[in-house]
């Protein structure tokens, strides 16, 4: 039996810039992602990310848009984590820093990967040329990527 549990991500736009927080503790800690987190029982994923948006960073997102869909497994473990990652440019409400995520607005040509997941440098070129995608990535611990596919899909 598969054990897949569910993420929401979210990234911020603006047609210059991206927003990113940098994950302050736990998982990812160090890195800079978009906002989410896991999806909990009697949510919808879209509840889990508006959630998760406010927690970690203090703003309202509207009128998120379904980008993509992104699978990720830990060699050695069964367990796989579907991130669903939608985008948005209409929020409000004030950028907070929280004790989860320290958030910046970074130039699109300014993307710090070197200090993010991986896979972002895999798929970020299709979100940023509107494509929606599909992904699977294996991973040893947090910095090496065993095996990856990735596709442009019509529809999600
Ligand atoms: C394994 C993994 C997990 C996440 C994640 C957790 C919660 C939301 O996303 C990632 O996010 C990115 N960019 N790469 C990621 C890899």
């Amino acid at each position: 039996m598969s054990n897949t549990k569910l993420f929401s991500l979210v990234f911020v736009r603006n047609p210059e810039e991206i927003l990113l927080g940098l994950k302050k503790r736990g998982f990812g800690e160090n890195m800079w992602n978009g906002f989410g987190g896991k999806v909990e029982s009697g949510e919808s994923i879209i509840q889990g990310a508006i959630r998760e948006v406010k927690e970690e960073c203090g703003i309202i997102v509207e009128d998120l848009k379904k980008i993509g869909i992104l699978q990720f497994q830990f060699e050695g473990a069964e367990t796989v984590l579907e991130v669903h990652v939608f985008e948005t440019y209409q929020y409000h409400g004030e950028l907070t820093e929280s004790d989860e995520m320290r958030p910046k607005w970074f130039n699109l040509k300014e993307i710090p990967f070197k200090q993010m997941w991986p896979d972002d440098e895999y798929w970020f070129p299709y979100m940023l040329r509107g494509e929606l995608f599909k992904g699977y990535f294996l991973y040893r611990g947090q910095d090496l990527i065993l095996k990856h596919n990735i596709e442009t899909v019509e529809e999600l």
